[in-house]
């Protein structure tokens, strides 16, 4: 296998927060992974230093085989679609276009073209007065016909509507396919996006806390729901991703397999979504409204 990124020991502090916290990735070339964890997680510290728009605290970062920094060879490979993409403030769309043509080597004016008239971007409005949908929409068509050898999109549908959004996943389904090459997408959207991805990465506080192919992820946790005490009994000497209690009724997540012989009671078994294991990794516990949680074990 080769890979896209490496990253070594990688980290980025601003004042007390680490934002990201010796990460040690290898992120797989050709292959769609998506960068998940909750807010604040650190995925958009990791695409920025692996775009060189951020410089590590410490730490390495290579994409396709160089350190990224000042790299005019390596730099015209990679395309960072992000959500607070700031234009020239005379830009049309068609300046955006032209622009993206003479920078990328790959770039594809017919996918361009026919993107633009399937998510409907106006050709006549200043790019700065777009809805926040259009500029998604915008960010999209310059990241897909970059062809770019290595392409972000860090939550690249904010604003979309859903059927822009299912325009979006199916164009970049059948684009991949048809030009192979390593996209690292961030989302919040998993449920949604989870059939794109080949492998995932997810990040909590800065650290990796899994990073593996989709298929291999969705046997990696389990859910045991029942009454407290035989949920308890189960999950004893289990690791215990997340924990919700409401009255006598406890759910948890544990890692690894299901374990059918050992759930005793009224204690049932099932699978989670990738959704449901992003929001486990990212469980510390607290009140909310509707259950009581115990702090992660
Ligand atoms: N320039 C900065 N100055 C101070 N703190 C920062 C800076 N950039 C990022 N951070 C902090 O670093 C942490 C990681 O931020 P980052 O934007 O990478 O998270 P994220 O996973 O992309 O989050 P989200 O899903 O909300 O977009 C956060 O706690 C954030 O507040």
């Amino acid at each position: 296998m080769t890979y896209a990124i490496k990253a070594r020991g990688l980290t980025r502090v601003h004042g007390a927060t680490r934002a990201l916290d010796d990460v040690t990735l290898n992120v797989h070339e050709n292959t769609i992974t998506g960068l998940l964890g909750r807010n604040g997680a650190g995925k958009t510290t990791f695409m920025s230093l692996a775009t060189a728009q951020d410089r590590p605290t410490s730490g390495t970062v290579s994409v396709l085989g160089s350190e990224p920094f000042e790299h005019a060879k390596v730099l015209e490979q990679l395309c960072f679609i992000r959500d607070n993409q700031r234009y020239p403030d005379d830009y049309k769309l068609v300046h955006a276009l032209r622009a993206a043509r003479i920078f990328y080597p790959n770039w594809d004016q017919a996918l361009a073209d026919e993107l633009v008239e399937l998510f409907r971007i106006p050709a006549k409005t200043v790019v700065k007065k777009f809805s926040r949908g259009q500029t998604s929409a915008l960010g999209i068509v310059l990241g897909l016909a970059s062809r770019a050898p290595v392409t972000f999109f860090d939550e690249p549908y904010l604003g979309l509507d859903a059927t822009a959004r299912s325009y979006f996943y199916d164009v970049l389904l059948r684009d991949y396919q048809r030009y192979p090459r390593t996209i690292l997408l961030s989302t919040h959207l998993i449920d949604e996006m989870d059939r794109l991805l080949e492998r995932v990465v997810i990040l909590d506080r800065g650290r990796v806390v899994q990073d593996a192919d989709v298929d291999e992820l969705r046997g990696a946790a389990h859910q045991a729901a029942g009454s407290a005490d035989a949920v308890a009994a189960y999950a004893e000497g289990r690791t215990v991703l997340s924990r919700h209690r409401l009255g006598g009724l406890a759910t948890v997540v544990i890692e690894g397999r299901p374990d059918r012989a050992a759930a005793a009671g009224d204690v049932e078994l099932s699978s989670v979504s990738l959704q449901e294991l992003v929001a486990a990794y990212g469980f510390d516990g607290g009140d909310s409204p509707a259950s009581e949680k115990e702090v992660r074990s």
